[in-house]
């Protein structure tokens, strides 16, 4: 089995159908994740057209719509020892759900407390056995993404979810994918804007490869040349013709990672490129014609840098062609199984795909919020799948910040407001007393930012921002 979409209903031209219809909030309940058993993944059920779930142990995960009497009923089988066989019941009352114990063995249990019957909220978990479910009251949906959906096969890495909405939108970036379209990823980091931008490159089916560039890594000095190529001879120590990162990806997908870490003249000198399809090397006098998918991504409040002058406004329209936000792994909470599957999968620690959860340690990682997203998940788990003695990972192995006490700092969100000592601060003293630390740490920036108690990023940023040129102060 690997991903079973289940029709809710025939049409007669389901496309148009599909296209004329706006996103409802509908109610579904999710299989999140089988602590005992992650290689299952996980599952979505859409509750609108129904009256009813029954829920017991199966052999398999197996979900079947039923119409009796006029009753629309799902009897949702979960594989799980410690479920018994008649576990309990979802019944619909009006417009919420209520969830009902039918005298199990090992009791079912609700936001952790034992339960014979309970008005769902939104959000609520569910714990049968070692299996858990959430409820949601409400999330919006397309006639696609309402449709229950089995997921235990990894496929299209970065492009599967659960949840609807997103759903929806990775489906349009996935069509998106296959056009020439530039397409700008928007989200906090390790929200896998680079494992997407690879995925949009092997969906657009282009025969060239796949070129990551990271901008924020790219020497001021050397910057044009590593973009553009240069000729042999070009400066001192050019002793061959280089053709730079654009013209390697020529044919194939340019990946601007950190684009927002890219100084304003190599945004002129890019943009120039993006809109002629053309690169004349450094060094060179003749133009050469490149052709370009280019997908870029950033962490960085684009908008505002475009309004502060810091990002060519023509550059940022330029490469957003389709924009998409990544969801923060902690809005995604329902796509636990999914992705520990995956990761297990591929972890390089010996047998960690066969591992599984005890019920602790699987209710740890849904009351996380991974302030460091997918990334810091993978962490956790990659620890705890190193330290597991047995076949179950359990609470104890799971070591809280794995990555130290590593925050995201503010100014890099897309969503985080400028902080305030930059927009209150004198410009000149501030580009001053930059300038002065430079000199002290003779170009150091780490040491610069270790003096003023700020992330390097935010120094680099000024330092772009200033024009303010760190090669004059190395030594
Ligand atoms: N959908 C996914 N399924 C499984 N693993 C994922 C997924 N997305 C990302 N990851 C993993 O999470 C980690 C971070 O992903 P990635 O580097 O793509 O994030 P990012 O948003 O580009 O981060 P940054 O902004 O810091 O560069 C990687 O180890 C990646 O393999």
């Amino acid at each position: 089995m690997t991903r079973k979409l289940i029709s809710l209903g025939t049409t007669q031209d389901p496309v148009r159908e599909q296209r004329r219809a706006q996103p409802l909030a509908r109610p579904f309940l999710f299989v999140v994740l089988h602590c005992g058993q992650p290689a299952l993944g996980g599952a979505r059920y859409g509750l609108a057209e129904l009256d009813v779930v029954d829920i017991g142990r199966g052999a398999s995960r197996v979900a079947s719509r039923i119409c009796e009497g006029g009753v629309r009923r799902l009897d949702l089988r979960l594989p799980d020892a410690t479920i018994s066989k008649t576990q309990g019941r979802l019944v619909r009352s009006g417009d919420t759900w209520v969830f009902e114990d039918a005298g199990s063995r090992n009791g079912s249990y609700v936001n952790d407390r034992r339960v014979t019957k309970i008005a769902l909220s939104d959000g609520d978990f569910i714990e049968l056995g070692n299996v858990i479910l959430r409820y949601r009251a409400g999330l919006p949906s397309s006639p696609t993404s309402a449709a229950d959906l089995e997921l235990d096969t990894p496929e299209a890495r970065g492009l599967q979810t659960l949840v609807p909405p997103l759903a929806d939108e990775l489906d349009a970036l996935a069509r998106i994918a296959r056009a020439p379209i530039p397409v700008l990823l928007l989200g906090e980091s390790g929200t896998g804007k680079e494992v997407l931008a690879s995925n949009i490159h092997t969906r657009s089916g282009r025969a060239g490869p796949l070129v990551a560039v990271n901008c924020g890594a790219l020497t001021a000095s050397l910057l044009e040349s590593q973009l553009f190529g240069h000729v042999k001879g070009a400066f001192t120590g050019a002793i061959r013709d280089e053709p730079g990162y654009v013209r390697r990806a020529d044919g194939g997908t340019l990946f601007l990672d950190e684009v927002g870490d890219l100084p304003l003249p190599a945004q002129a000198a890019l943009l120039r490129v993006l809109e002629e399809n053309e690169v004349v090397p450094v060094g060179g006098s003749n133009p050469i014609k490149v052709d370009l998918r280019v997908v870029a991504a950033t962490h960085k409040p684009l908008d505002k840098m475009a309004i502060r002058g810091e990002l060519r406004v023509d550059l940022l329209a330029r490469l957003s062609g389709h924009r998409h936000t990544l969801t923060r792994l902690r809005d995604r909470i329902e796509d636990m199984g999914i992705l520990v599957r995956d990761l297990l999968g591929r972890s390089k620690v010996p047998g960690a795909s066969e591992l599984g959860f005890t019920l602790q340690a699987g209710k740890w990682l849904l009351s996380q919020p991974w302030s460091l997203n997918i990334r810091e998940l993978s962490q956790v788990l990659g620890v705890a799948a190193a330290l597991a003695d047995g076949p179950l990972i359990e609470r104890a192995h799971l070591i809280e910040r794995s990555l130290g006490t590593v925050a995201p700092p503010e100014e890099e969100s897309v969503v985080a407001p400028e902080p305030e000592d930059e927009r209150d601060t004198a410009p000149d003293a501030l580009r001053g007393r930059i300038v002065a630390l430079l000199e002290k740490h003779r170009g150091n920036v780490s040491g610069v930012a270790r003096d003023m108690g700020k992330s390097r990023v935010q120094i680099h940023r000024w330092i772009q921002r200033f024009s303010i040129s760190v090669d004059t102060y190395r030594g």
